[in-house]
């Protein structure tokens, strides 16, 4: 309790009472000290009174007996005796004047009347017997000392001293008046002058004094009355100085003395003393609080100057510091304080760094971020915010959030708060996609996710919040890509596949069929290839909107891309003649609708469908299966001259899985490097061997070597020709190296076959370079095949990459020539050097007059055109015999050599080096 009280006291104070609780114990033992040195002084002093106070009354008690026995000598005298007037005796003179303390000396009677008096003043007149000494020297027949009193006759202050006289007969009395004040002055005469001593009779009038004693003498006492022998007392005497009193009876008298020494005397060590430890005390006590309180400021202003930085760190000025000094524990604290301020300056910058990292990436989020109190107010709103709502920072803080609801959820927000506060499991962190409204009034979808925080106790909200219009936007673009062809806007294959499982379900329900139409264009490719691009866009389109008008309205068009579309048909009959009488009606109304010319732009086009049928019921099949057959229908449609319409027919199903089987084995074939190249020899009429031509192989691991023609159209269709021609190119090409580092074959050229695919890539002259420059051949070593038919399409562009090539020093031969339909203008356009006569005309040149015929005008025109040529198929030595008679002189056929590896040609061309040069 006490403790506690302490504790909410100043230092200052603490330290106060702190050194007066250490002082007082001090200043009261020295108290009790000097009560116990004062004390023993009031001893000493009162023995040191009391002895004066005896000595005095000791000595007024001799002297007074001395005068008895005087007196009694008198007394006992005869002639005082006889009591005679007549006879006086003259000692009573005598005696007077020896004895000037004593006014007279006078004899009486018993009746106090005077017999003898040998005055030096004439005898008193008073009635002496009235006195009470009298009467008690008359009755006690004893000396008796009267109280002190005026002389009648001296007029001075007196005490009788009456003797009586041994006269029993008479009585009578010696009375002998003794003058106060010279006896004072006997009996004092050696008193010191501050000791006062008093000699007081009955009456309490003082008798004898050691002072002033005319003055006093006579005088009532105040202090007499209640004193008793040995009592001490301190009184004030009548001169005013207060002494230490003490008392004895004068023995054998009722007078008694008071001596007294004065208090200041007998204290004036002590209270020297006293004061000395007073002042010391004092002085003691004010160094002992001048000392704490110098102590307290020591503590008391670093503290202060500690309060005052914290006020400033309090007001906003975090730089400032506390001054380290003072006391070791103030230093500790100011340098913990500063060290504490480094610290929270520290936390505060990193906190104002993360505060502005946080600012800076809601101010640059994309997404709103507002933040609502407990009531629905706005506290914060990002910019994001800003933009998304319309609303400033400014205009909306302060706001309630419904401002920013559409109704009627604005009126029910405040149950939603309550919801969020209660419920908030449910509610909170749960992204959920909600309207909200701008400021201009309109409404938007948004993606709102709340969380809740609790800040020192107070709940805030804080509102994610996407604006997810142009989500919703790309959703229903997606939607649209997803299952809509952007060119026409028709269904999909997606679309279709749902449409078509729906319909399945439904034929399966009610057991109706339907039907799925697969219909391209026919010669579509012509008119994208002419036209171009824009125009072919043009005709789907009108295709496409054609077609719808050729179904009901529960039918669904679909376009699977290019010039493939699809046309389902649902709820046909159930009866499946009536199916497909029903669907051959749309088909025709298709064909005839589709067969009307389009005008595209500036062009009339006219274009036909050729349309692959199937019919379902149920849902036993795939889409991909009725599609497959379908297309299938569609094939047969086409092989049966195009603009026609086929149901789907089995055999040719298996036709197309087999088809399908190809492609993938040829794939396999491909990736699994399983072709090989043979090489056929070229010669001159005299036998020579001027180079070779690269044959692909397909070594099939259950089909053995595996001719060009089985698979080259399947890998032109399917564009696995495209690497694969690249790598015969360059297989060719390094035996061609490989052939120029044998004198033998040194001369060799390589003729290599390229499809049309192959030459109508972009980047075909780069790949030929690539090849040439990767195995470092002579270009002028290099002669690529072209076919006929390739020459049908851009002309313009096949010149060019053949001029490209020509410059590198590649040539061409034109391969087949005399089976396609090149026009004799393309041929004298192309940079060609060689035209090769196909081998079906050789093959029958000898038997067929014709063929000798076409054989000649190749060579004429050849010729010429400035080209070579060469004749393929040479089987016999008559055919080779005839076409040198002809003009030719280039040869290439079995009857040279056959197609063989490199190593089994370089066996037969030079045996001896063969392992050396083979690949
Ligand atoms: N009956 C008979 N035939 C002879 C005689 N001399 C040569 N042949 C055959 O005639 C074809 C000549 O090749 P081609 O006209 O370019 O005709 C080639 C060529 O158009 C194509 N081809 C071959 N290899 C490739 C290639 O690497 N790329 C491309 N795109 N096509 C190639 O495949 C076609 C067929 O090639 P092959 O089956 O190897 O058939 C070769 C060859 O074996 C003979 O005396 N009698």
């Amino acid at each position: 309790m006490m403790i506690t009280s302490l504790q909410r006291l100043s230092i200052r104070i603490q330290l106060f009472l702190l050194t007066l609780a250490i002082t007082l114990p001090f200043v009261v033992m020295l108290g009790l000290f000097l009560n116990h040195e004062l004390k023993q002084l009031h001893k000493e002093a009162y023995a040191k009174v009391q002895i004066i106070a005896n000595n005095s009354a000791s000595d007024i008690a001799s002297r007074l007996h001395r005068y008895q026995q005087t007196l009694l000598r008198i007394a006992s005298r005869p002639q005082v005796k006889a009591l005679d007037p007549q006879h006086c005796d003259p000692l009573l003179k005598e005696f007077v004047q020896l004895s000037p303390e004593f006014t007279t000396l006078s004899l009486r009677d018993k009746n106090a009347q005077p017999i003898c008096s040998y005055l030096s003043q004439p005898p008193s007149t008073r009635q002496l017997e009235q006195f009470p000494w009298f009467t008690e020297a008359i009755q006690t027949q004893h000396f008796t000392l009267g109280d002190a009193d005026v002389g009648s006759s001296s007029g001075r202050w007196v005490a009788v001293l009456a003797q009586p006289v041994f006269n029993p007969a008479l009585g009578g009395l010696l009375i002998l008046p003794l003058d106060l004040l010279k006896f004072s002055k006997d009996v004092f005469h050696s008193t010191p002058a501050q000791t006062i001593i008093t000699v007081i009779d009955q009456r309490n009038i003082i008798a004898l004094h050691s002072g002033d004693a005319a003055t006093w003498i006579g005088q009532k006492t105040k202090y007499t009355t209640s004193a008793r022998p040995n009592e001490l007392s301190i009184i004030k005497n009548e001169d005013g100085i207060s002494r230490l009193n003490s008392f004895a009876t004068v023995p054998g008298t009722k007078w008694r003395v008071f001596a007294g020494i004065p208090e200041a005397e007998v204290f004036a060590e002590y209270t020297q003393y006293l004061w000395y430890s007073l002042t010391l005390s004092i002085i003691f006590l004010i160094l002992a609080l001048l000392l704490a309180w110098r102590i307290s400021i020591f503590i008391i202003q670093p503290i202060s100057r500690l309060v005052r930085t914290a006020r400033q760190v309090a007001e906003g000025d975090t730089h400032t510091r506390a001054s380290v000094d003072g006391p070791l524990e103030i230093k500790a604290v100011a340098k913990q304080f500063n060290g504490m301020l480094d610290a929270w300056q520290h936390s505060e910058a990193v906190r104002y760094d993360s505060a502005l990292h946080t600012q800076t990436i809601l101010d640059n989020m994309a997404d709103a971020v507002i933040t609502i109190n407990q009531r629905g107010i706005i506290e914060s709103f990002n910019q994001a915010a800003s933009a998304i709502f319309g609303y400033s920072h400014a205009e909306i803080t302060g706001k309630n959030i419904s401002l920013l609801m559409p109704e009627p959820h604005r009126s029910h927000h405040d149950s939603y708060l309550q919801n969020y506060q209660s419920s908030e499991a449910r509610i909170i962190g749960v992204p959920r996609e909600v309207e909200g409204l701008r400021k201009n009034g309109q409404l938007f979808p948004m993606s709102l996710s709340v969380s809740k925080i609790n800040l020192t106790g107070r709940i805030t909200f804080i509102g994610l919040i996407r604006d997810i219009t142009q989500n919703r936007e790309n959703e229903q673009e997606i939607r649209r890509l997803a299952f809509y062809d952007p060119l026409t806007g028709l269904a999909n294959r997606r679309l279709l596949a749902d449409r078509l499982r729906q319909a399945m379900i439904t034929s399966a329900r009610n057991g109706q069929h339907g039907a799925l139409m697969f219909l391209d264009l026919d010669h579509f490719k012509q008119l994208n290839d002419n036209l171009g691009h824009d125009l072919g866009d043009l005709l789907l389109q009108q295709v496409a909107e054609r077609l719808q008008n050729c179904v009901r309205e529960g039918d669904s068009v679909a376009r699977l891309g290019g010039d493939e579309f699809v046309v389902l048909l649902e709820e046909l009959s159930t009866n499946p003649h009536e199916a497909v009488t029903q669907t051959e009606l749309i088909a025709s109304k298709i064909l005839e609708e589709l067969g009307l010319p389009y005008a595209l732009n500036e062009h009339v086009y006219s274009s036909t469908p050729s349309i692959g049928i199937v019919l379902f019921l149920e849902d036993l099949e795939s889409m991909e299966e009725l599609l497959k057959k379908a297309d299938v229908a569609m094939y047969q449609a086409k092989s049966a001259g195009r603009n026609t319409a086929r149901f789907f027919d089995p055999v040719m199903q298996a036709a197309a899985a087999a088809h399908d089987e190809s492609v993938r084995d040829l794939r396999r074939g491909f990736a699994g490097q399983e072709f090989v190249l043979q090489y056929q020899v070229q010669v001159d009429n005299n036998g020579e061997i001027t180079g070779a031509e690269a044959l692909v192989r397909w070594n099939h691991p259950e089909r053995g070597l595996v001719a060009p023609l089985e698979f080259i159209p399947l890998a032109e269709e399917t564009g696995i020709i495209l690497p694969l021609g690249q790598w015969v190119l360059e297989t060719a090409c390094n035996q061609l190296h490989q052939w120029s580092l044998q004198p033998l074959t040194a001369n060799w050229s390589m003729a290599v076959n390229v499809s049309a695919l192959q030459f109508t890539q972009a980047n075909f002259v780069e790949h030929v370079s690539y090849a040439l420059k990767k195995t470092g051949v002579n270009p002028r070593k290099l002669k690529l095949e072209l076919t006929e038919s390739m020459l049908i399409d851009d002309i313009e562009d096949i010149i060019d990459k053949m001029n490209h090539l020509k410059k590198q020093g590649v040539s061409f031969s034109l391969d087949d020539f005399g089976t396609g339909y090149s026009s004799l203008s393309n041929l004298k356009q192309l940079p060609l050097d060689q035209l090769k006569i196909d081998q079906s005309f050789v093959q029958d040149i000898m038997s067929d007059p014709s063929d000798a015929i076409i054989a000649r005008a190749i060579i004429v025109l050849g010729h010429s055109l400035g080209l070579k040529v060469i004749a393929e198929g040479v089987e016999t030595q008559e055919q080779r015999d005839f076409l040198m008679v002809i003009g030719c002189v280039a040869f290439q056929g079995n009857y040279f050599g056959k197609p063989l590896f490199a190593h089994e040609l370089n066996m037969q061309t030079d045996p001896g080096d063969a392992a050396a040069s083979s690949i």
